[in-house]
């Protein structure tokens, strides 16, 4: 799972300039170790185009070994055989998603230990730390927790699988690693950038530089 969370890509139609499949694909070249489909916010797409569009996803990260895990539709998750499901503190309860899911992944968010501590009661595989710093990609995000978060729920809870996303950078990804996060999630470090390749590249390359020195 660790491993995993290394460099995780999510995105939805909302957060592209371009073709979301061409998005991915360039991102998978670039070194992505998971992904996440997040079709959520003002002109998300809904039902059969959302549909459509996700099972063009999933292709994609099938064919290259890519975990698929859908943002808080569990429906959609069950009916296209995802690989996992990440859920919020305001979604369904992830004790109920994780019966529903069975051993499929199960992501949870968090913003403190106590949630921390009730997404492992769950039996959440991970947990989704942030907004880090302050992000543009979601709109009721709450107050960013810095770094410091990291290292608190990390002095607690030594083994549990944390992914840190909010507002991460090229130039903010080694101290949030260094931090004590497994890895980071990323939206618009990778779908604004100008050669989505290079910059996941860029931004594999010092995750897992930063990952080895321990
Ligand atoms: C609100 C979210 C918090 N964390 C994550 C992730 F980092 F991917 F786990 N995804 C979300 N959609
Ligand atoms: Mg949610």
């Amino acid at each position: 799972m660790k491993q995993m969370l290394s460099l995780y890509f999510v995105m939805g139609s909302v957060d592209c300039t371009k073709d979301p499949l061409a998005v991915l694909d360039e991102a998978i070249e670039g070194g992505i170790t998971m992904f996440q489909f997040r079709e959520k916010g003002k002109g998300a797409l809904k039902g059969v185009e959302k549909y459509r569009l996700a099972e063009k996803l999933l292709e994609r990260c099938r064919a290259r070994n890519i975990p698929f895990i859908v943002n808080d539709d569990v429906e959609l998750a069950i009916a296209l055989q995802a690989d996992g499901v990440h859920v919020g503190q305001e979604d369904e309860a992830a004790e109920r998603v994780r019966d529903r899911i069975g051993n499929k992944y199960l992501g949870v968010s968090v913003h403190n230990l106590t949630e921390v501590k009730k997404a492992l009661a769950a039996h959440a595989d991970y947990v989704g730390l942030g907004p880090i710093f302050p992000t543009v990609s979601k709109e009721d995000a709450k107050q960013a927790c810095g770094l410091t978060m990291i290292k608190h729920i990390r002095a607690h809870e030594k083994h549990v699988p944390l992914v840190a996303i909010g507002g991460i950078t090229q130039q903010t990804a080694k101290p949030v690693i260094e931090a004590g996060a497994d890895g980071i999630a990323v939206i618009s470090a990778i779908c604004r950038a100008e050669h989505i390749c290079e910059q996941t590249k860029r931004l594999y390359e010092i995750v897992m530089r930063t990952k080895q020195k321990g």
